[in-house]
């Protein structure tokens, strides 16, 4: 809704931000259309102001298969936001020292963003650090009101809610009571029926959105990884400047080359310091991103499927949340 339709129905909506939680390696149209979609929800419903969005890629230590390096992540990510002018990137989970759950991520931007509206002396707010980080929605202290974070993901993420073992209970009861969900619908994912089967999300349902994607485009990272590995175009599939990005160092190449970059591996690492300048990255494989795509096949059962689309867990929805 705009400012001028805000005021003219007398009423200050509610402000959030959304951010997303991924590995964008690398990022697709689809992971920036998310935002989009949501915000447009937002405005029809007239229920909420969308004040920023936020893209956070995970940490190299999430260790999924075919995650590029975090410096070359946000570089592309940067790339894929130059013509958005709301959406920002933050780095800062790639920049800690190992892989932060989703529920800290969230805590640790909700945290930053409610001291920088609270906040008497802005210079101040860090520190000695004056510092403001580039995530940071730009119009923020406009207003004084909270600003409310809210995880904004696709549905095939809220079911990973239920792989064993990968998401803590109380984690998954913080981000819903405290920081709610906007779940965008994917084809081969039933975002309702999963809500349905877990206790945890239907008691919170009145704080997770879905919204329907209408326009869908099956476009994955995955997918962009494979033919380029294969040494095949993703023109048209991708922002050209990724494009030119991931050509210009070498990333996600047939594995047959010598400069894979993918987490765990270390035959590439000596050409990927190079290209960081002699910085070396730690790389550990032994992160939760090990179940890497999650999809719910039938009512009620989802399999969680390995980088080749091998099928390695397959089990009732409702087990887990
Ligand atoms: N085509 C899509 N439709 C809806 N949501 C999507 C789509 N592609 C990615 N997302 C969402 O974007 C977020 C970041 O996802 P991620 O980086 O894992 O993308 P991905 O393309 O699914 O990756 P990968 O193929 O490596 O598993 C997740 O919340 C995911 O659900
Ligand atoms: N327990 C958790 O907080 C938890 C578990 C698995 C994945 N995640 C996050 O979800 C996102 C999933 O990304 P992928 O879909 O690329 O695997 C990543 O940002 C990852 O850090 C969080």
């Amino acid at each position: 809704m705009s400012i001028l339709l805000e005021e003219t129905s007398n009423r200050l909506l509610p402000r959030i931000v959304l951010i997303a939680c991924g590995s964008f390696s690398p990022p697709t149209p689809m992971h920036l259309r998310m935002f989009e979609i949501a915000r447009d929800h937002f405005e029809m419903c007239g229920s909420h102001k969308v004040i920023g969005g936020i893209v956070s890629p995970t940490h190299d230590a999430y260790g999924k298969k075919g995650l590029a390096p975090g410096k070359h992540r946000c570089a592309m990510v940067k790339l894929a936001l130059q013509s958005s002018s709301w959406i920002r990137l933050s780095e800062w989970e790639t920049l800690q020292d190992g892989w932060s759950r989703t529920q800290a991520v969230l805590q640790y931007h909700q945290n930053f963003m409610n001291n920088y509206i609270n906040s008497p002396d802005l210079d101040n707010m860090n520190g000695d650090d004056n510092h403001v980080p580039g995530w940071l929605p730009p119009s923020l202290r406009e207003r004084r009101d909270p600003v409310q974070l809210r995880l904004l993901c696709g549905a095939d993420l809220l079911e990973s809610f239920a792989v064993p073992g990968l998401w803590a209970e109380e984690d998954i009861e913080d981000i819903v009571s405290n920081h709610g969900l906007v779940v965008i619908s994917r084809s081969g994912s039933n975002a309702e029926k999963f809500i349905f089967e877990s206790d945890i999300l239907t008691k919170y349902q009145r704080n997770i959105t879905l919204v329907t994607n209408w326009v869908s485009n099956e476009v994955s990272s995955t997918m962009i990884r494979r033919l380029l590995s294969r040494g095949q175009s993703v023109k048209y599939l991708i922002d050209d400047l990724v494009i030119e990005y991931i050509k210009q160092f070498g990333l996600f190449q047939s594995k047959t080359t010598s400069n894979v970059f993918c987490c765990g591996d270390t035959k590439g690492s000596s050409v990927l310091n190079k290209l960081l300048g002699g910085k070396t990255h730690k790389k550990k494989s032994t992160g939760p991103g090990q179940a890497v795509q999650v999809v719910t096949t039938e009512y009620g059962v989802t399999e969680v499927l390995d980088e080749d689309g091998m099928k390695s867990k397959k089990f009732k929805a409702a087990d887990n949340v």
